[in-house]
């Protein structure tokens, strides 16, 4: 995936548009606070006042497993992620729960998990770059080649549902120990000390934490010049399935489709994707604030302010999709709301 030139923002003219509808609806000026001024975002994003209702909204689950896992970096043993793939297929996930009170389609793919999935569905296993991804302390977590193999993938499947119709992406992750090559990233692109990134993930204890810390300092010293190129950066510190997220990201802005982020992985990927296509955040939202303390660097780095701040630690896109009625709010009062003029006989 080539470094592009800048990403065109959503429509000002159409901002401007929204926002003077916004002020001219029944209500106290400023009284819908950021509702409205989410609607006025999608309403700008989607060209057209006032914003069509989001009926068609996707998620997609990039799932793999990371060679950390094995090092005391996860509350978790790494069967997990296998597990809650065919969990997530089975529709019993924390995400699916949520994915279906909220009416959004989602789909997970084993992108590097480790374990044979060759039973699933096609459209969950047919993409696969490898089983899993290297332990980033101890060497680069993939090739240059594989990096790329992983962008082409996330920017196809998002392609796919930019053409299928989709008004709004989401991304979501599965992969024990995954919130440890995240939180590299973001130590690596932000230029942070691993002290300011490490976080307790699935909830490890205070020893847990410090062979966290002490793997992702080990991980960092280990590339020291080499993460300026975000490409580099994804082979020595990332994974399979963290550039599809990037590649996906890339690429919906590229399509000018907008998404709503998760937590770490989501936004990590936001930030390594922003450094390759400047501009594109600018079609992004957050949708909660995780508790991972690189997630609010990343969201900082990104101006990005999340929608709900609810203490989620989940992952799976959970946290996105908890966070689309807000947004759908916003459409509604745009679309629904009388003008004072109309109810106001001059
Ligand atoms: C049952 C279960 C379901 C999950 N769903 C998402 N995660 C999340 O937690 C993991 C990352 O945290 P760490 O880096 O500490 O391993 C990933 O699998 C992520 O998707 C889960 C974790 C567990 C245990
Ligand atoms: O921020 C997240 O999305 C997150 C945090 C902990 C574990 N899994 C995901």
């Amino acid at each position: 995936m080539e470094k592009s030139s800048r990403i065109a923002p959503p429509s000002p003219d159409v901002a401007a548009l929204a926002h003077e509808r916004l002020a001219g609806l029944a209500t106290p000026p400023g009284a819908l606070g950021r509702v409205g001024e989410l609607g006025a975002w999608v309403a700008a994003a989607q060209g057209e006042v006032p914003p069509r209702p989001l009926d068609d909204v996707r998620l997609v689950v990039f799932a793999g497993d990371h060679g950390v896992a094995a090092h005391g970096v996860s509350a978790y043993p790494a069967a997990i992620t296998e597990a809650m793939v065919r969990t997530i297929v089975a529709g019993k996930a924390g995400v699916t729960a949520l994915a279906q009170a909220h009416g959004v389609s989602v789909t997970v793919l084993d992108v590097a998990v480790d374990a044979d999935l060759s039973d699933l569905p096609a459209e969950v296993t047919a993409r696969k770059v490898r089983r899993g991804s290297g332990a980033i302390h101890l060497e680069d977590a993939l090739s240059r080649e594989e990096v790329e193999a992983s962008l082409a993938l996330g920017a196809t499947v998002a392609g796919e549902l930019v053409d299928d119709g989709a008004q709004l992406l989401m991304t979501g992750d599965l992969g024990i120990g995954n919130t440890t090559p995240a939180a590299a990233l973001v130590a690596a692109v932000l230029g942070l000390p691993a002290d300011e990134v490490t976080g307790r993930g699935t909830g490890i204890d205070d020893d847990g934490w410090v062979r966290k810390r002490d793997v992702i300092a080990t991980a960092l010293q280990r590339v020291e010049g080499r993460t300026d190129d975000p490409v580099d950066g994804l082979a020595a510190l990332g994974s399979a399935d963290l550039a599809a997220t990037v590649g996906f990201l890339v690429e919906s802005s590229r399509r000018g489709v907008p998404v709503l982020l998760d937590g770490l992985m989501s936004v990590a990927c936001a930030v390594v994707a922003e450094a390759i296509a400047p501009g594109a955040s600018a079609w992004w939202l957050a949708g909660h604030r995780s508790t991972e303390p690189a997630q609010a660097h990343a969201l900082k780095s990104l101006d990005l302010e999340p929608l709900l701040d609810v203490g989620m630690r989940l992952g799976e896109g959970s946290g996105a999709v908890a966070a689309l009625p807000v947004l759908r709010s916003g459409v509604a009062v745009l679309r629904d709301v009388a003008l004072l003029s109309e109810i106001m006989p001059s």
